[in-house]
């Protein structure tokens, strides 16, 4: 395994954020940490990148343990929510200063590899503008460029897209992972967004108060959430509970049937949401979801009575 993470454990005060997590994850595998806010996801982040030192536990990348090594010598960098630009700087020598605590290089070597950055994240033609005359998105590919020019083993991303609208956000979450898997680069990416999780992640831990709650790939987080708070978390869920066990069924899991339905209920509410719609349906004991693809004709109507089936999740 590229970076270990052991029994990783954070306090303030008598407060502890992040409680004993453990992680592997491999070179070039992409991993998430998704979380509501205050998890400690961001937390965990900073004790990787090391602006915070870990109260237990251990951090290993490559083999090393980098507990004590400062930020600036970990071969680590990270992407900020906020990009932490230098707003005095031109998009050429923001890209450059990511240079700043590494030796070897003459000003010539670092024009000609910020520009190779710049190309990589398709902002070569406005290399001489001021990053303050530039576009969100601009600025969050400049921020990304300034820290892949480090060639970081692991690159930090901390909630890089919350600050972008929606069309925007979908098209830099593409760019990320195609530069991630164009330089086969490791990444650690932290989001409360679970869309964001589920298409991007090669694997996604979900954290709540401190603690790991799973660790799977998105399907498998998707279909075979561990717990209540998985399934409400990541996507929509009808929790159907037959005596002690608990069913975890997705809206998409339920399908209209003619006859011998696991249940039958009373459409009650619909919601038209473009590609499928939602119904709402209400049983003796249950109020369930289903989704229906829009692809033809089908259609219920607010009080017909419906048979449903429960299938398995996909
Ligand atoms: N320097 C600090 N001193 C005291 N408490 C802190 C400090 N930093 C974070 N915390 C607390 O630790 C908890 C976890 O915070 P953290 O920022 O890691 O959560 P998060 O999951 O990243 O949330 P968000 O998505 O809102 O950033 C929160 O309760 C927060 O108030």
């Amino acid at each position: 395994m590229y970076l270990i993470l052991e029994g990783v454990t954070r306090c303030f005060g008598s407060k502890t954020v992040v409680k004993q997590v453990s992680l592997d994850v491999r070179q070039g595998e992409f991993v998430t940490l998704l979380g509501p806010s205050g998890c400690g996801k961001t937390t965990l982040l900073k004790m990787v990148g090391g602006f915070l030192q870990p109260s237990a536990g251990n951090i290993l990348l490559d083999g090393v343990n980098i507990n004590n090594v400062p930020p600036e010598e970990r071969p680590v960098a990270t992407v900020f929510q906020n990009y932490a630009l230098f707003p005095h700087m031109t998009v050429m020598e923001n890209v450059m200063y990511g240079l700043r605590y590494k030796s070897g290089y003459t000003k010539k070597d670092a024009y000609s590899l910020a520009r190779n950055m710049l190309e990589l994240v398709h902002l070569e033609d406005i290399a001489k503008q001021s990053v303050t005359k530039i576009s969100g998105g601009q600025q969050q590919r400049v921020a990304l460029a300034r820290a892949l020019i480090l060639n970081p083993k692991v690159l930090l991303l901390d909630e890089p897209l919350s600050n972008l609208d929606a069309k925007l956000r979908m098209k830099i979450r593409k760019e990320i992972k195609d530069i991630q898997l164009k330089l086969g680069m490791t990444m650690v990416f932290v989001t409360h967004d679970q869309e964001e999780a589920l298409s991007l992640s090669d694997r996604i831990v979900v954290m709540n108060g401190g603690t790991v709650e799973q660790i799977g790939i998105p399907r498998e987080i998707y279909a075979n959430p561990r717990n209540e708070f998985v399934a409400n978390f990541v996507g929509r869920a009808n929790l159907i509970r037959a005596e002690e066990s608990l069913c975890i069924v997705r809206p998409e899991s339920i399908v209209p049937v003619e006859e011998n339905g696991d249940y039958q209920g009373v459409v009650v509410q619909k919601q038209y949401m473009g590609s499928y719609t939602t119904y709402f349906i209400e049983t003796d004991e249950l109020m369930l979801q289903m989704d229906v693809r829009n692809l033809e004709d089908k259609d219920w109507r607010i009080g017909q009575i419906l048979q449903i089936k429960v299938m398995k999740n996909k």
